[in-house]
C-alpha cells in the first residue's frame, strides 16, 4: 500500500512576522513536487493568514498548531475550525504533548477537536506519544493505543482514513534523542494496528502516520524508509529554511 508522505514543520512559539515572510521567500520554488510529498508548516495562529497569502504557487500547506472545538460563541481567546477552513488552512495539529502537559488537554477535548475539524473540512494531525517513564516500563504500546482509541472515539472510518496521526515519544522531543528508526516504526505499527482493530484493514492502510521527535535532515531518510512511517512532524529542524529544505531532499 503506498501512502503519500507528509512532512510537516511545527514552529511552536517561535518567529515574528518578518521572519515568517523571510522563510517563505527562502523556500520559494524549492519545494518538491506535490505528487511526491505533502509539505506543511504549523505556525502560531497570528501568522496563518499571511502564510496562505505569501506561499503563492508553492505547494506549501498551512497548519494551525491548535484549535478549539466550537465554531462560535463566548470562548475568549480561541480559534474555530470553521475560521481555519475559511482562510485556506488545510491542517491542524491536535493533542500535541505540550498542549496535553502545559494546557491540560484531555483525550476528550482532543476527540472533540478532531470531530470539529473534520466537520469543518480541516485535516487533523492527531498526536500521541509516551513519557520516558512509560517507555522504560515497556508500556508504550498500551499507552499509545489508549490515546488513539480515545482520540478517534465516534469518528467514522472514512474520516479516519483521511486523517494524519503523529507518533511523538515525549522523551525524543527537542532532546536530540531520536527514537531509532526501528522503535519509531514499531510504535507507528502499533498505531496502525489500533486503527485496524477499530476500523478494519482498508482504513488502517490508508491513514498516514508520522514520526516526530528530533527528526533532522540527517535522520529523515532512514525513518521514512520504514514500512509504517509515512512522514515526519518536525520542530527544531523546521525553523530554518535550509534545514527544512534538507528534510525534503529525499523527495527531489
Ligand atoms: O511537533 C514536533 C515535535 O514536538 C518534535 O519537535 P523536535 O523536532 O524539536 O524534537
Amino acid at each position: 500500500m503506498s501512502r503519500k508522505p507528509i512532512i510537516a514543520g511545527n514552529w511552536k512559539l517561535n518567529k515574528n512576522l518578518k521572519e515568517v515572510k523571510e522563510f517563505i521567500a527562502k523556500i520559494d520554488g524549492k519545494l518538491p513536487a506535490e505528487d511526491k510529498v505533502d509539505v506543511a508548516i504549523a505556525a502560531p495562529a497570528l501568522y496563518l493568514v499571511s502564510m496562505v497569502q505569501e506561499r503563492g504557487n508553492n505547494p506549501l500547506k498551512v497548519a494551525a498548531e491548535n484549535v478549539y472545538f466550537e465554531n462560535s460563541g463566548a470562548f475568549t481567546g480561541e480559534i474555530a475550525p470553521a475560521m481555519l477552513a475559511a482562510e485556506g488552512i488545510e491542517y491542524s495539529i491536535i493533542g500535541h504533548s505540550e498542549r496535553r502537559e502545559y494546557f491540560h488537554e484531555t483525550d476528550e477535548d482532543i476527540n472533540k477537536k478532531a470531530k470539529a475539524l473534520i466537520e469543518a473540512g480541516v485535516t487533523p494531525i492527531l498526536c500521541c506519544g509516551e513519557t520516558l517513564e512509560t517507555f522504560e516500563a515497556g508500556k508504550t504500546a498500551e499507552w499509545v493505543s489508549a490515546q488513539i482509541e480515545a482520540g478517534l472515539a465516534g469518528i467514522d472510518g472514512k474520516d479516519v482514513a483521511n486523517m494524519v496521526i503523529a507518533y511523538e515519544p515525549i522523551w525524543a522531543i527537542g532532546t536530540g534523542k531520536t527514537a531509532t528508526a526501528e522503535i519509531a516504526d514499531e510504535t507507528c505499527g502499533v498505531v496502525r494496528s489500533t486503527v485496524e482493530k477499530l476500523y478494519g484493514k482498508e482504513v488502517a492502510d490508508a491513514v498516514r502516520i508520522q514520526y516526530g521527535g528530533s527528526v533532522k535532515p540527517e535522520t529523515v531518510a532512514e525513518l521514512m524508509s520504514k514500512e509504517n512511517i509515512d512522514g515526519a512532524l518536525v520542530g527544531g529542524a523546521s525553523l530554518e529554511a535550509d534545514s527544512f529544505l534538507g528534510l525534503l531532499e529525499i523527495y527531489k
